[in-house]
């Protein structure tokens, strides 16, 4: 992998290549203020104008030919977000235009920057650690309100405030056995490992790492299908749901064949939704091979939505936890008692069917969903996996009697983890790969 050179002037188009009203062309690097002041209409404006400042102008070739008419936003070094020297053209969102300036910086000997490039640098001078640089991009990805909200928390610091308080609190302890180390016994009282803090800094990582499987459900969503006999009402539910008439819907059994399947977001989590053709058996080879889809969706589903028909009821499977029995049609005739109800002609209990949907794909986490620090990064995940491990291996140690340099050596591990968190000690290689995922301009 090419590692990322941190001296030079990067440029890159922030905004998506598409037409639109404007877009935003970004330029970081020690110089660029004086270099693009020469294809600037206002040379003396642009190369003198200070911090936080908006320069109005035209960027031109090096005939001096008009490209087109913008707006520099400048950033002079130690501020802005990668806190070096840099600019921001806003032009006119045209194709043309975009196209022109990139080549014009080009031709000036600009490199263009590798996707997650301008945060590198941000992370590089100090503006962002690591679990700031990687809230950046859970931040342009999130999908939803809930994700955007923690990814924005993640960006401005949260995680990184604990977990600087976890190290703290394994310094302490490390403190303690160093000063055991340094110094012969009979100097010292006797020495009590403070195995409280440990077992303490143990369980909080813990519930730090286990919020993993809520920021995952959060991130990455989950599959929900719509199963159940021909006719009980999952195309109906599908679209319904979706707020657009997208699967066909008939008082035929086994009008869908194919599954279709849809985005949409439940309480916040991104869901893709199947609707399935439905489960009866039949001659007709067509709906068999459909039939033979639904059954492997279902094998693949994070939860399954089971319809039944209130007026004929039919067979009704055993619910689990990755089964919910709805009776639908319940404006025709009266579900059993007890039982989730819905109509999904009027769209009576359908709140409740979201809410119940929610519930379960947050049942079974340690901790709670409505946690207000949550990860979602793998890579983090394992880190404090790895850092618990080692706590707990020092834990055995201590309790087995086991000399003190040895359990040193566990907790100098989980140190060093909680550092590759944040990115003090994180290999070159690894960042590269971190920001390479990133969005170009990013
Ligand atoms: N135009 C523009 N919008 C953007 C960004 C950007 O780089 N450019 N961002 C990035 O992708 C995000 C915002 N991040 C930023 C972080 C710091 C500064 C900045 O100039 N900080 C000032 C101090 C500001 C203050 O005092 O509140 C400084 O360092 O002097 C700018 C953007 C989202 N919107
Ligand atoms: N009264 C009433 N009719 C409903 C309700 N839900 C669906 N229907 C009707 O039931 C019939 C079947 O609905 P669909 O949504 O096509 O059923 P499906 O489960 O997708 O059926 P297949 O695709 O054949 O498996 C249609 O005529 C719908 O209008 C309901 O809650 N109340
Ligand atoms: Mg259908």
């Amino acid at each position: 992998m090419r590692e990322y050179v941190t001296d030079d002037i990067i440029y890159a188009l922030a905004t998506p290549w598409a037409q639109s009203a404007l877009a935003v062309i970004r330029v970081s690097g020690e110089g660029c203020k004086a270099l693009l002041a020469t294809r600037f209409s206002r040379p003396k404006s642009l190369k003198e104008a200070g911090n936080a400042t908006l320069v109005h102008g035209y960027l031109q070739d090096e005939a001096g030919k008009k490209i087109d008419e913008v707006v520099a936003a400048v950033y002079t070094e130690g501020h802005g977000y990668t806190l070096e020297e840099a600019l921001e053209f806003s032009c006119h969102g045209s194709l043309a235009v975009i196209k022109e300036i990139l080549s014009l910086f080009s031709q000036l000997g600009m490199r263009s920057a590798e996707g997650g490039e301008f945060t590198f640098r941000a992370f590089l001078h100090g503006r962002l650690d690591l679990t700031q640089a990687e809230a950046v991009q859970e931040l342009v990805v999130s999908q939803s309100e809930r994700s955007r909200a923690l990814a924005l928390g993640r960006l401005e610091g949260s995680l990184k405030e604990r977990i600087s308080s976890l190290k703290q609190q394994l310094m302490q302890i490390m403190a303690a056995v160093e000063v055991q180390l340094d110094y012969a016994e009979d100097e010292l009282d006797e020495f009590v490992f403070p195995r409280t803090q440990l077992v303490d800094l143990i369980a909080q990582l813990h519930h730090l790492s286990e919020t993993y499987q809520v920021g995952k459900l959060y991130k990455s969503g989950a599959r929900i299908v719509l199963a159940g006999s021909t006719n009980a009402g999952k195309s109906s539910l599908f679209n319904l749901l979706l707020k657009q008439e997208r699967s066909i819907v008939s008082p035929i059994n086994g009008t869908t064949r194919d599954y279709i399947e849809a985005d949409l977001s439940i309480e916040g989590i991104p869901i893709r939704l199947y609707d399935t053709a439905g489960l009866r058996e039949s001659s007709d080879s067509v709906e068999r091979e459909g039939i033979k889809r639904t059954e492997r969706l279902i094998g693949q589903a994070d939860l399954v939505v089971f319809l039944v028909d209130s007026t004929l009821m039919g067979h009704v499977p055993e619910e689990d936890e990755r089964t919910l029995v709805v009776y639908n049609k319940s404006d025709l005739a009266k579900p059993p008692k007890g039982k989730l109800a819905i109509s999904a002609q009027s769209g009576e209990g359908v709140d409740r069917l979201l809410h119940e949907i929610s519930t379960r794909l947050t049942s079974g986490f340690s901790v709670s969903a409505d946690e207000l620090l949550i990860i979602e990064s793998e890579r983090q995940y394992q880190l404090l996996n790895a850092s618990e491990e080692a706590l707990g291996r020092a834990l055995a140690l201590v309790d087995e009697d086991i000399p003190l340099d040895i359990t040193a050596v566990e907790l100098g591990e989980a140190l060093d983890n909680l550092g590759q968190l944040t990115g003090e000690v994180t290999p070159s290689d690894i960042l590269e790969t971190i920001f390479s995922g990133f969005c170009v301009g990013k």
